[in-house]
């Protein structure tokens, strides 16, 4: 019998690929978004339940409605600078939206989750690969909604036997190679998408932020895992669920940095096209250097990233954009 998977946030950027994902792969998927953030146009796989994490009652008729045999929890606010303004909105929509969830799914009888979480949740790395064990101590309340989350899931596992999956994504990229759905966030504040913005659009340069980090060429480095990569590795996640429960965390990474400087340079050579660049101070709170160690997703979940390679992921990110030019 084909399984369901309620998706939370299956509207936005990382929720929409795994819906396609999770349908291609036999599921049955229903989205539930507020699309307070998310567009109603990326809900191609299956209904949508126009509903906010935080409505007990909405999400348990939802529930009881569709009975899931697993919840895949994307709904949540992702801008660190914007957390960092006003962190109440992050306790709220996050910390406590996902609580609210938590327990509409304990009365509805419906106990896997798999959880989006973050690198973020480590702050500035002693040292890299990051791996699983590394110190959690967020810099910024974007971080720390998450962290408190996986927290919870922890002690949920114990006291309601609820069995939680948190992956923590390192830099979610890249577009559906089809150029279905893409990466549309309002406002635009991501790398990759501002770089393809300032070749279409000379009056939109890019600016690298921080020239001064102590990386080989200045400019911070990151960790880019396309999307779809993710969505793999929450397909795995949910079969390892349904089998055999628990509480898992993985991290979700290449192993591979790039900087923004190599990033700038690969969007040239896949476009064709120079982008105006110009050199910036440091963005608030961004560490140099955040590189994932997968090893223990290889290991317990068979996942490695397949389509994470810097060039394919630019090229599915201007085939989104030929298609939905800025405006
Ligand atoms: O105009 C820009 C935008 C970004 N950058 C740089 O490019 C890198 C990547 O920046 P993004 O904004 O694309 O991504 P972040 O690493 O800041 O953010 C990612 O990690 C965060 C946690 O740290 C959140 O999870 C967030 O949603 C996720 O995209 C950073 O070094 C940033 O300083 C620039 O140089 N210029």
């Amino acid at each position: 019998m084909k399984k369901t998977v309620l998706v939370t946030g299956g509207a936005g950027y990382v929720g929409s690929h795994c819906c396609k994902a999770f349908a291609m792969a036999g599921w049955n998927v229903v989205t539930l978004d507020n699309l307070s953030r998310g567009w109603r146009d990326a809900v191609r796989w299956g209904p949508l339940v126009e509903c906010d994490i935080r409505n007990s009652a909405g999400v348990r008729a939802a529930l009881e409605t569709y009975k899931p045999d697993l919840v895949a929890h994307f709904a949540a606010l992702a801008y660190v600078g914007e957390s960092v303004a006003d962190p109440a909105i992050y306790y709220d929509n996050n910390t406590r939206g996902t609580l609210a969830l938590l327990d509409a799914m304990r009365t509805a009888g419906c106990s896997r989750v798999l959880f989006s979480s973050t690198c973020a949740s480590y702050g500035v790395p002693k040292h890299t690969p990051i791996d699983e064990t590394h110190p959690q101590a967020p810099i910024n309340p974007y971080g720390w909604s998450k962290m408190i989350i996986e927290r919870m899931l922890e002690d949920f596992g114990r006291a309601y036997e609820m069995s939680s999956v948190s992956l923590r994504y390192f830099n979610a990229a890249g577009c559906d190679p089809d150029g279905e759905i893409g990466e549309r966030h309002e406002p635009e504040t991501h790398a990759i998408p501002l770089a393809i913005e300032a070749v279409r659009r000379p009056d939109r340069p890019f600016t690298i932020l921080g020239t001064d980090f102590p990386t080989p060429d200045g400019s911070a480095i990151r960790d880019y895992i396309h999307v779809n990569d993710l969505a793999q590795a929450h397909l795995l996640a949910g079969d390892m669920l349904v089998a055999r429960g628990g509480t898992h965390v993985f991290n979700l990474g290449t192993g591979v940095g790039t900087s923004v400087l190599e990033l700038v340079e690969a969007v040239k050579r896949v476009s064709g096209n120079d982008p105006v660049v110009r050199r910036g101070p440091r963005r608030s709170g961004d560490p140099p250097t955040l590189v994932a160690s997968f090893a223990k997703a290889n290991r317990e979940l068979g996942w490695s990233p397949r389509q994470s390679e810097i060039d394919f992921i630019i090229k599915t990110a201007l085939r989104w954009s030929d298609r939905n030019p800025p405006a």
